[in-house]
């Protein structure tokens, strides 16, 4: 290969409507996917509905799941679709949803996959006790309050599951300029691995599943302004390219599969390496606060 060819970076994922397991592999079984409405939620609950789950997606604003509800029930293969309005920050709503599977699906959920979570850019010197509460709770306290359910019932029927926390790189890293979710991601990834010692034995197995930067249309404004400040996200990824969003569904389709029940309190980075990305020579530091274009700090 001389200096003109272009290098070929980590190759393209198979196509949309593709799947790694056999086709009905989750026949028969229920998936829960927090914040299932949108963006990655959506995409996972798609790879486990291609493959015969059933859905219930959970979240707090109907906008986001009637029509996620109606895209998945037309996948081919999908067993039925229901939604859940629930703040996962409420313990008591919890409770009632996972009635309302029962209800709705005829058992509790085998898959949790706590996808939902808060994130917004902002310098920590600006950020109100109240952000960083909001950020926290949801992405931590939501993701444990989810899974203490989903633990409580299997726990009480003698039924096995699988619980899949989705993360960020920045829990290893710390996340300058998202500090609140850096340490709420961190403690998702400790949470996911006292608990899969703890319900092991009850055949409750509990994963951290990590994406690089998977861009989507769902993208929060900021989070989109920010990634639209630096041209050619490709080229800034060592695979050569950003990953595709059903990259994640089928990784956390093999992570809840029987082909995967050993491995517990693990958490896999989807990502191409970009987080262990080092360089001799650094790029020049840009404070966080010239990155959003605020001015100096005011008190
Ligand atoms: C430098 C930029 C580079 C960008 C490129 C890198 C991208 C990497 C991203 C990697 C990891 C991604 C992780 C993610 O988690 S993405 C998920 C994002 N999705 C969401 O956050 C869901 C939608 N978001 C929300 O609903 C809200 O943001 C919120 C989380 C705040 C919801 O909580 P709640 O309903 O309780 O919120 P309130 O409206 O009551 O607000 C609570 C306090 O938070 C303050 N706030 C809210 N939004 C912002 C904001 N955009 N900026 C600053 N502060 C914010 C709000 O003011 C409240 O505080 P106060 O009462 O003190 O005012
Ligand atoms: N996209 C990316 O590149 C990356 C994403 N991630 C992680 O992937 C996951 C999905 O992110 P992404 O799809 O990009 O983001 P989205 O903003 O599309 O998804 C967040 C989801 O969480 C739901 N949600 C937020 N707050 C609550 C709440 N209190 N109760 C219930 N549901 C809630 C939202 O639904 P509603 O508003 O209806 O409540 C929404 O569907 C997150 O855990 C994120 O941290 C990590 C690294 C990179």
């Amino acid at each position: 290969m001389d200096s003109t060819t272009p290098l070929p970076g980590l190759s393209a994922p198979p196509p949309p409507g593709a799947h790694a397991l056999s086709p009905g592999s989750y026949d028969g079984r229920l998936v829960l996917v927090t914040g299932g409405g949108t963006g990655l939620g959506r995409a996972v609950a798609a790879e486990f509905a291609r493959l015969g789950a059933s859905l219930l997606l959970v979240s707090r604003r109907e906008e986001h799941l009637a029509p996620a509800r109606a895209e998945l029930a037309k996948v081919p293969g999908a067993g039925p679709v229901t939604s859940q309005l629930c703040d996962i920050r409420d313990a008591d709503r919890i409770a009632e949803v996972f009635d309302a599977a029962v209800a709705a699906h005829g058992r509790l959920p085998d898959v949790l996959v706590n996808n939902a979570a808060a994130n917004f850019p902002v310098p920590s010197e600006d950020m109100t006790p109240n952000g960083w509460r909001a950020v926290v709770d949801i992405t931590l306290t939501g993701t444990f309050l989810m899974t203490r359910e989903f633990g409580r019932r299997h726990l009480a029927e003698g039924t096995p599951g699988s619980v899949i926390a989705v993360g960020a790189s920045y829990a290893w890293t710390g996340g300058p300029g998202f500090a609140h979710s850096a340490a709420a991601k961190a403690g998702v990834k400790s949470l996911v691995e006292s608990l899969a010692v703890e319900w092991g034995p009850y055949g409750i197995q509990v994963n951290g599943l990590v994406p690089g930067l998977m861009p989507h249309e769902d993208m929060t404004a900021d989070i989109r302004t920010g990634l639209d400040r630096a041209p050619d996200p490709d080229a800034r990824q060592p695979a050569l390219r950003v990953g595709a969003p059903r990259e994640l569904g089928w990784a956390a389709t093999f992570l809840a599969s029987p082909y995967a029940r050993f491995i517990s309190g693990h958490t896999l980075v989807v990502d191409g390496a970009n987080w262990q990305r080092r360089d001799l020579v650094n790029a020049p530091v840009t404070p966080v606060r010239e990155q959003l274009d605020r001015g100096p700090f005011a008190p």
